[in-house]
């Protein structure tokens, strides 16, 4: 923005402050005459976690030094986890001390309300907002949008995203960082080519899967209370080999509800018309029964592979369902795993550890560990949350890739709808005062 129009700005704000408040000391002039908002565009190769330690040290550089000597917060979905982790472990209610509520009790779209409202209180001179949107549905965005824009009257904000449609329109300063110099560069608009992957080439499974029913999952008025409040009512959903879901509905609809149902570790499933693989739920089925037909995604399980597993080693544990390697894998396991990391254009990365591999790399790496064994269902839940354009660009291929060339169902969990993304079926939840009832969006019987 040139330099003028800030100047303007900066006057009207003292002013507008001047006469809601009569008077102001030099010191809130000199933090008025500081405040500036900032949209800045991060790549997966930057190293999000050190870059915001500059900001809130204030040992950032250049244009964004002007946050030197301000007081600094982190509003982020990790700020909140550890939030829900004190409350939870003193037993305390901080967050949201007016509602006598802790913060896990909350939706997610709440939680961010909550958080925002706490943040608010410590009385910053400036709010990091890091993927403020990820995990909302789009009611929840407007909201938040709106709540943040109105913040900018009276704190500054720097918002931080992944993803060049997450970009506020009315934050005035806007830059990219694409590496770990943190140097500012302009935003560029432009569309980008992305690598494409090598996706011809998907390997066999090396022993085909013992379900071979064409339903996988059926389940007919299946509903869910929580102390007394009904969740979702009266769902009937089948789920058939071959066939490729995304289960939507906005935050606190029910989707990890439906979604702890069919992985079986929902006990509210039992005495209900709830078959998973061919078997009603509550006949004496072993949990393992469930989960062997079952490869998933979820994004805390990057968080499971901390140890110094190499790329390899983790895929390889995808085989024995371990988070690290006990067994010595056969010639035939380990030809596989090179196979697939062909076809993700990582042979390279083999030896690498895999905490050492950039956000991108590991969710893709992660979502072949879950398809390995080809299982019947493959479960991906919000799997592009945290990535940047290129990173889901090449995640929505290999999904595309695995329902073209395997016969593995899947379920893909999102609020977002990505426009490179083919499921050929949608199941919506629609939240009521009675719980959500599901709505078949769309199906396609062409698999
Ligand atoms: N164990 C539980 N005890 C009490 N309430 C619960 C429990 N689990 C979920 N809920 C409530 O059930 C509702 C649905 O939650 P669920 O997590 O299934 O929704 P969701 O659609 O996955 O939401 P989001 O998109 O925000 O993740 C929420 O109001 C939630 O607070």
């Amino acid at each position: 923005m040139p330099q003028i129009k800030k100047i303007k700005k900066i006057k009207r704000i003292n002013h507008s402050n001047l006469l809601i408040c009569g008077k102001k000391n030099n010191l809130s002039l000199h933090k008025y005459f500081k405040m500036q908002h900032w949209d800045i565009l991060l790549s997966n190769q930057v190293n999000k976690k050190a870059f915001i330690e500059t900001l809130l040290s204030g040992e950032a550089k250049g244009e964004l030094a002007v946050f030197k000597n301000q007081k600094g917060i982190l509003f982020s979905d990790i700020a909140i986890e550890k939030f829900i982790e004190k409350e939870y472990q003193y037993d305390t209610v901080e967050a949201s001390p007016e509602s006598h509520r802790q913060l896990r009790t909350f939706s997610s779209g709440e939680r961010k309300k909550e958080f925002l409202k706490y943040c608010i209180n410590q009385k910053p001179d400036f709010i990091i907002f890091d993927n403020p949107f990820d995990h909302l549905d789009q009611a929840s965005r407007v909201v938040l949008a709106e709540s943040l824009k109105d913040l900018t009257q009276d704190i500054a904000i720097i918002q931080i995203v992944n993803r060049v449609v997450d970009v506020l329109s009315f934050v005035p300063n806007k830059a990219q960082i694409k590496d770990n110099t943190f140097e500012l560069h302009p935003l560029s608009q432009t569309v980008n080519h992305f690598k494409t992957l090598n996706t011809a080439a998907i390997p066999k499974a090396i022993e085909p899967h013992s379900f071979h029913e064409s339903v996988l999952i059926k389940m007919e008025n299946v509903s869910v209370s929580y102390d007394e409040r009904k969740i979702v009512d009266n769902i009937s959903w089948t789920i058939k080999q071959g066939e490729f879901w995304q289960l939507i509905g906005p935050n606190g609809s029910g989707k990890s509800t439906i979604l702890s149902l069919i992985t079986g570790d929902n006990p509210k499933g039992f005495g209900q018309n709830l078959h998973l693989f061919g078997r009603k739920k509550g006949t004496g089925e072993s949990v393992w029964d469930i989960k062997k037909q079952i490869g998933i995604f979820t994004t805390s399980m990057t968080d499971l592979f901390q140890k110094s597993h190499t790329l390899e080693e983790m895929i390889l544990s995808g085989f024995f369902d371990s988070i690290g390697l006990y067994i010595e894998p056969t010639t035939l396991q380990k030809q596989t795993v090179t196979q697939w990391l062909e076809v993700i254009e990582m042979s390279g990365l083999r030896k690498k550890r895999f905490i050492d591999l950039s956000i991108g790399q590991q969710r893709v790496a992660l979502i072949v560990r879950a398809v390995l064994k080809h299982p019947p269902l493959l479960i991906l839940d919000e799997p592009v949350e945290g990535l940047d354009d290129e990173n889901v660009d090449l995640v929505i291929q290999l999904i595309n890739t695995i329902k073209q060339e395997t016969n593995v169902s899947i379920l893909y969990v999102s609020h977002r709808i990505e426009t490179g993304l083919a499921p050929t079926s949608v199941f919506e939840l629609l939240p009521s005062s009675t719980g959500s009832i599901g709505k078949i969006k769309y199906h396609s019987e062409l698999n």
